[in-house]
């Protein structure tokens, strides 16, 4: 499990962009992380694996402090960055001088994804393309097995089928006891891939807070989804946008009605309406079924 409780983080002195920060993250579950551009998604990926410290406030994953950077925490966690260097040396090379670090790598599972991408272990990083470094990168990540594997923006890059193959490895690398957080704008490329959800959002002070964590089902168990032709005055929805033949909404789902769960629609939602959202996600409904 990996808890941080009232962090506080900052780059400049005078100004945070988190302010009494606290979230919980639970081992089996593959977690989006979504955020507007700047909202602190990889600072907070950073501060997870203990490449930046908080100004206040703890982090601990299991038995670890990130800061501490010790080494059994390290060869159980992997973090795939959305920017990165690679050396000039054959694929084989980059995992025999890498796998190392990684007591639980497993050299079939990466031959295998590296095989699924249609990459040859003797291809040399530097002449990869972009999404093809990236392709090595996942597939290394994956096959690690580390507790924690964070992904930040990891379908940036990869064509269409690459992004049905990454949601298919993903999901089958997955166990219970492994905690992977994906940080994305990709909303639709990963919405049958991630649950819980955690969005970020602005706190009315300006620092930056959970504007959302829970799970598809509780999103759309106290949400509504739906289309609606004419927007009713005094109607309490949450967000609404122009869609043809109407208006898509979000609405509270008084009646627990199932419906399905549009991540674009409950992101611009949890922006404009963070508190009344987050009350409703926390409650403890009482919800009336019919
Ligand atoms: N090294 C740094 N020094 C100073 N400020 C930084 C640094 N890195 C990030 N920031 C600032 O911290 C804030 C959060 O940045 P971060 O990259 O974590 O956001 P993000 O949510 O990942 O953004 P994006 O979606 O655009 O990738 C931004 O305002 C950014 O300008």
């Amino acid at each position: 499990m990996i808890e941080l409780r009232n962090l506080s983080f900052g780059y400049r002195r005078n100004k945070l962009l988190y302010e009494g920060l606290s979230l919980t993250l639970v081992p089996g579950s593959i977690y989006g992380l979504l955020g507007p551009n700047g909202a602190g998604k990889s600072t907070l990926l950073h501060l997870l694996s203990g490449l930046l410290y908080p100004k206040s406030g703890t982090i601990r994953a299991g038995l670890y402090n990130p800061s501490d950077r010790k080494p059994a925490f390290l060869e159980d966690l992997f973090l795939v960055p959305e920017e990165f260097y690679v050396p000039p040396v054959r694929i084989r090379e980059f995992i025999t001088s890498n796998a190392s670090f990684y007591p639980r790598f497993d050299r079939a599972q990466m031959a295998s994804y590296m095989d699924e991408f249609g990459l040859a272990d003797d291809q040399k990083l530097n002449e990869l393309s972009y999404g093809q470094k990236k392709k090595v990168l996942i597939g290394f990540g994956l096959s690690t097995n580390t507790a924690v594997l964070l992904m930040d923006e990891p379908t940036n890059g990869l064509d269409i089928p690459s992004k049905s193959q990454f949601r298919r490895l993903v999901a089958g690398a997955v166990d219970e006891r492994r905690t992977v957080v994906i940080s994305t704008h990709q909303v639709r490329d990963l919405e049958a891939l991630i649950d819980p959800v955690i969005i970020l959002a602005a706190n009315p002070n300006g620092t930056m807070g959970i504007g959302l964590n829970a799970g598809m089902e509780t999103i759309t168990e106290r949400l509504w989804f739906g289309l609606t032709p004419e927007l009713e005055a005094g109607s309490q929805l949450l967000y609404s946008e122009r869609a043809v033949g109407g208006y898509a909404v979000v609405a509270e789902n008084r009646t627990a009605e199932p419906n399905r769960l549009d991540l674009e629609r409950l992101f611009n939602a949890v922006q404009a309406n963070p508190a009344r959202i987050s009350q409703l996600l926390s409650a403890n409904t009482n919800l009336s079924r019919i």
